[in-house]
């Protein structure tokens, strides 16, 4: 399978040097990890050491058989706008927080899958990789069914040792993750402590009840996910990644933009009743970022 990941920074970076063990993988990002790749490959380390030849480029090509959209959340409308030029058969996010795919739909002529990522990876330097936890990637129709081309990508992902599984629920599986995601990301970040902080005390009534502000959404939204459900997965997911800094508060701490607006942003913005735990999250770390940029 012919393969642009696109957004070839971390997450990217690693997907794409997994599937570029058994695909014709073009990764597009920035120099000057891209003119390291485009010059000597790809390094990856840490859960798995190797080297792999991805192709590096800056611009999305002319065409490929599937794009993989691997931005942080705020880039998912420029890159929107560069695919809708490019011939391809299929996209993938595999992004954080909601709304990618809708964004991605409406620029795009073919179909758009929706994913969910667990695997771990941080860009160390420009082309290397750090491969920093196992996962799994969840992907199929973004309004949910059957998808003979989710099959396809699920197929070629699972050909390349990834740990790939097709799902007919999509909707509801991008919910649980962003109960997750509203539950932990904003609440390390302000509190600038690791996710295992999250287990007892505070820190966890408070994932608690955000992590239920965002079940209750998903209700209004027509998606079956309850209040114990998305409580469970975010316990679940704190007690595993407890060692973990979320990708909020490395944002946070390296000063970068982070993804609130996807995340508990996205509860604030299409919520029918008050959200106030979600809200007060997003204006936090809203304000935090306003000084940054001062
Ligand atoms: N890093 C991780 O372990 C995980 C990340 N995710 C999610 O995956 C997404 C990406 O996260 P990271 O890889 O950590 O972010 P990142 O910032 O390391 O990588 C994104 C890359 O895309 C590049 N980029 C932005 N716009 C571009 C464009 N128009 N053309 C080409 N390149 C462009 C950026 O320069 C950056 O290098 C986020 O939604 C994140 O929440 C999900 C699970 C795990
Ligand atoms: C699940 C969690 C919170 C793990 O850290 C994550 O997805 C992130 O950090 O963005």
């Amino acid at each position: 399978m012919d393969i642009a990941v696109v957004g070839a920074g971390s997450l990217g970076s690693l997907l794409g040097g997994l599937l570029a063990r058994e695909h014709d993988v073009t990764l597009v990002g920035r120099d000057p990890h891209m003119e390291r790749v485009a010059s000597d490959g790809l390094r990856v380390r840490g859960v798995e050491q190797f080297h792999s030849e991805p192709a590096g480029r800056t611009d999305v090509p002319a065409s490929a058989d599937l794009a993989v959209v691997a931005v942080k959340s705020d880039d998912t409308a420029a890159v929107a706008e560069q695919l809708a030029d490019c011939d391809l058969e299929v996209c993938l996010s595999v992004q954080n927080g909601m709304g990618n795919e809708e964004i991605l739909a409406d620029a795009l002529s073919c179909p758009v899958l929706a994913g969910t990522c667990t695997y771990g990876a941080r860009l160390e330097e420009p082309g290397t990789v750090a491969f920093t936890g196992r996962g799994e990637v969840v992907l199929g129709a973004r309004e949910g069914g059957e998808s003979a081309v989710g099959q396809r990508v699920g197929a070629a992902f699972t050909e390349a040792g990834i740990d790939a599984t097709v799902a007919t629920d999509m909707p509801r599986r991008l919910w649980a993750k962003l109960a997750v995601n509203t539950a932990i990301n904003a609440t390390t970040a302000l509190a600038r402590v690791e996710n295992g902080a999250l287990a007892d005390g505070p820190g966890a009534d408070l994932a608690a009840d955000a992590a239920r502000e965002t079940a209750r959404v998903a209700r209004e939204q027509g998606v079956d996910l309850t209040d114990e459900r998305a409580v469970a997965l975010t316990r679940q997911v704190v007690r595993d990644t407890a060692a973990n800094r979320s990708s909020m508060l490395e944002d946070v701490a390296a000063g970068r933009p982070t993804e609130i607006d996807a995340i508990n942003g996205y509860v604030v913005r299409v919520a029918e009743e008050p959200v106030p735990v979600n809200e007060t999250l997003t204006r936090l770390v809203r304000t935090w970022a306003a000084g940054r940029d001062e």
